[in-house]
C-alpha cells in the first residue's frame, strides 16, 4: 500500500491530525473506557522499551473473556514440559533450538516416549530372554529399531553438517566431541570416534528428556495438592525477585524455600526408582556379603529416598526435610535421586538448573489448581521407564499483577548466555563440564 492510500479518518484515534491537535499523549474515550494514545517514536519507545515491564499487560474485554474464558482451559502439562526439556538437550548437543513443528523433533519425542514405555513391557523381557526368536519377528520391538534408525540417521546428518562448518571455537557437544576425535587421532586406545558420538547423543536425549520432564510434572501436581506450599513459594519469589526481571540460576541462593520444595519434589517423586543396574568389575564385599566379579547389582534408590532413618516423614511431601529452623536450606546426604559414585548421573547439574529456572518461572507466572468439577488429583504413579504421574489435566491461572518475565518467549534456559557468580554454571558451562566428565 502506498502512502497516498493510507488515508485515515480525522476521528480515527491513530490519525496524525489528532496527535497534531492534542500532542503525543492524549486520551480518547471508547464508550466508558479511557484509552491513552501515544504517538511518535520517542514517546512510543519510552513507553514500550523504557517501561517495558510496566506496560506488559493486556486488557481483557468482556467479549474476549466470554469467548476464551478468563482462566484458560485445563490441560495436561506433560507434553509442553517434555518438549521444553528435549529442546534444552537439543540446544546443548546440536547448538540450535528445535522448532516445534520440525518433523524430526516430533519423531524424536515419540521415539523417547515409545522407547521408555517399551522397556517396562513384557516384550522387552521376552526379547532379552529369547533374542534369537524375536530378532526377525514382527512386534513392537521392531518399532523400537525403526525409531533408533531414524534418530541415528538424523544425528549422522548433524555430524556431517558440523564437519562441513569452518573451524571455530566449539560451541556445542558435537563440535567439542569432533575436536576431541581429531586430537586423539594418534592415540591407539582412544574411545573417541563417531560411532560412540552417536550413541552418547542418543544417551543424552534418553537420559535427559523424560527424567527432567517427569520431575517437573510431579512438581506441578504436588503444588496443586499443597496449595499452602505453592502460595509460600510464590510469596518467596515475589519478595526476593519482585516482578522486574527474569529468574536467574544464581537467585536460588536467595530462595531457600523454593529450593527446598524442589528437592522434596525430587525426593518424593523418585522418578528413577531403581537406579540403573550395575555390574561388579572386580570381586568385592558389600555389607560383609561377598560380591563376585560380574555380579549384577540393582541399587534401590527409592529405598534411600524413603529411608525412615534419614527422613522425618518419608512418605509425605514435606519441604522441611531440606529446611532448618532458621530458614536455611538443608543438605541431606541421603538425597540421592541421581545415584552416587563412578556412574552417577552426569546430568545432575543441568537438571538442577532446568528444574529451578522452569519451576520458578512457572510459579511466578501462574497459580496451579484443579479444574472446576474435577474428581480430584490422581497421585498414584504409572511406570513407563520412569515413575510418571497419571495423565491428568490441571489449570494454570495467570497470576494477577504478575508481569511476564522477559525470558518467557526467549528460551533463555537453552541459549547459554550469561554467567553467574562463582560456583554457578551457565548452560554452556554445564555442557562443557558434561563433556569433561565424558572425557574422564
Ligand atoms: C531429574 C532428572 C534426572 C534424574 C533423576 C536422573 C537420574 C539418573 C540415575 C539414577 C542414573 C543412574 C546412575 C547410576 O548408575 O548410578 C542416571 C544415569 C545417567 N543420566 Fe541421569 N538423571 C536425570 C537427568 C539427566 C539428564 C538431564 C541427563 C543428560 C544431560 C542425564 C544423563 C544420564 C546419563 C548419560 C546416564 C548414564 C551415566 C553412565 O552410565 O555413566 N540424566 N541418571
Amino acid at each position: 500500500m502506498g502512502p497516498a492510500e493510507l488515508s485515515l479518518q480525522p476521528w480515527d484515534p491513530v490519525s496524525p491530525q489528532l496527535a497534531q491537535a492534542h500532542g503525543n499523549v492524549f486520551t480518547v474515550w471508547v464508550g466508558p473506557t479511557p484509552v491513552v494514545v501515544l504517538s511518535g517514536f520517542r514517546v512510543v519507545k519510552e513507553a514500550l522499551v523504557s517501561n517495558s515491564e510496566q506496560l506488559s499487560g493486556r486488557p481483557l474485554t468482556p467479549l474476549f473473556r466470554d469467548l476464551f474464558g478468563e482462566r484458560g482451559r485445563p490441560f495436561d502439562p506433560r507434553v509442553h514440559i517434555v518438549t521444553s526439556t528435549a529442546r534444552v538437550i537439543g540446544a546443548l548437543v546440536f547448538g540450535r533450538c528445535f522448532l516445534l513443528e520440525e518433523p524430526f523433533f516430533q519423531e524424536l519425542i515419540q521415539a523417547i516416549d515409545f522407547g521408555l514405555a517399551f522397556v517396562s513391557t513384557i516384550w522387552r523381557r521376552l526379547y532379552d530372554l529369547f533374542p534369537w526368536a524375536f530378532r526377525h519377528r514382527p512386534g513392537p520391538h521392531q518399532e523400537m529399531f525403526r525409531y533408533q534408525k531414524a534418530v541415528r540417521g538424523y544425528i549422522c546428518r548433524e555430524i556431517s553438517r558440523h564437519k562441513l562448518r569452518t573451524p571455530e571455537a566449539p560451541k556445542d557437544f558435537i563440535s567439542c566431541y569432533l575436536a576431541q576425535i581429531t586430537k586423539a587421532t594418534d592415540d591407539p586406545v582412544s574411545t573417541f570416534n563417531e560411532e560412540n558420538l552417536i550413541q552418547v547423543v542418543v544417551d543424552l536425549f534418553l537420559g535427559g528428556t523424560d527424567t527432567t520432564a517427569t520431575t517437573l510434572c510431579w512438581a506441578l501436581i504436588y503444588m496443586v495438592q499443597h496449595g499452602a506450599i505453592q502460595e509460600r513459594v510464590q510469596r518467596e519469589l515475589d519478595e526476593v525477585l519482585g516482578t522486574s526481571r527474569a529468574v536467574r540460576y544464581e537467585d536460588r541462593k536467595r530462595l531457600p524455600y523454593t529450593r527446598a520444595v524442589l528437592h522434596e519434589v525430587q525426593r518424593l517423586s523418585s522418578v528413577v526408582t531403581a537406579g540403573a543396574v550395575r555390574q561388579c568389575v572386580t570381586s568385592t564385599r558389600v555389607h560383609s556379603h561377598p560380591m563376585p566379579k560380574s555380579t549384577i547389582i540393582l541399587p534401590n534408590l527409592a529405598s534411600v529416598l524413603y529411608d525412615p532413618e534419614c527422613w522425618e516423614t518419608p512418605q509425605q511431601f514435606n519441604p522441611g526435610h531440606f529446611w532448618d529452623k532458621d530458614g536455611n536450606f538443608l543438605v541431606n546426604e541421603a538425597f540421592l535421586p541421581f545415584s552416587a559414585g563412578h556412574r552417577v548421573c552426569l546430568g545432575d547439574q543441568l537438571v538442577q538448573m532446568e528444574l529451578f529456572l522452569m519451576f520458578a518461572t512457572l510459579l511466578r507466572t501462574f497459580w496451579f489448581q484443579l479444574p472446576e468439577r474435577s474428581p480430584g488429583l490422581r497421585l498414584e504413579y504409572i511406570f513407563g521407564g520412569t515413575r510418571q504421574p497419571w495423565p491428568q489435566k490441571i489449570c494454570a491461572v495467570p497470576r494477577l499483577n504478575c508481569l511476564k518475565p522477559r525470558s518467557w518467549r526467549g528460551g533463555r534456559v537453552a541459549n547459554g548466555r550469561g554467567r553467574g557468580r562463582s560456583g554457578d554454571l551457565s548452560p554452556t558451562e554445564t555442557f562443557l563440564s558434561l563433556f569433561r566428565l565424558l572425557k574422564s
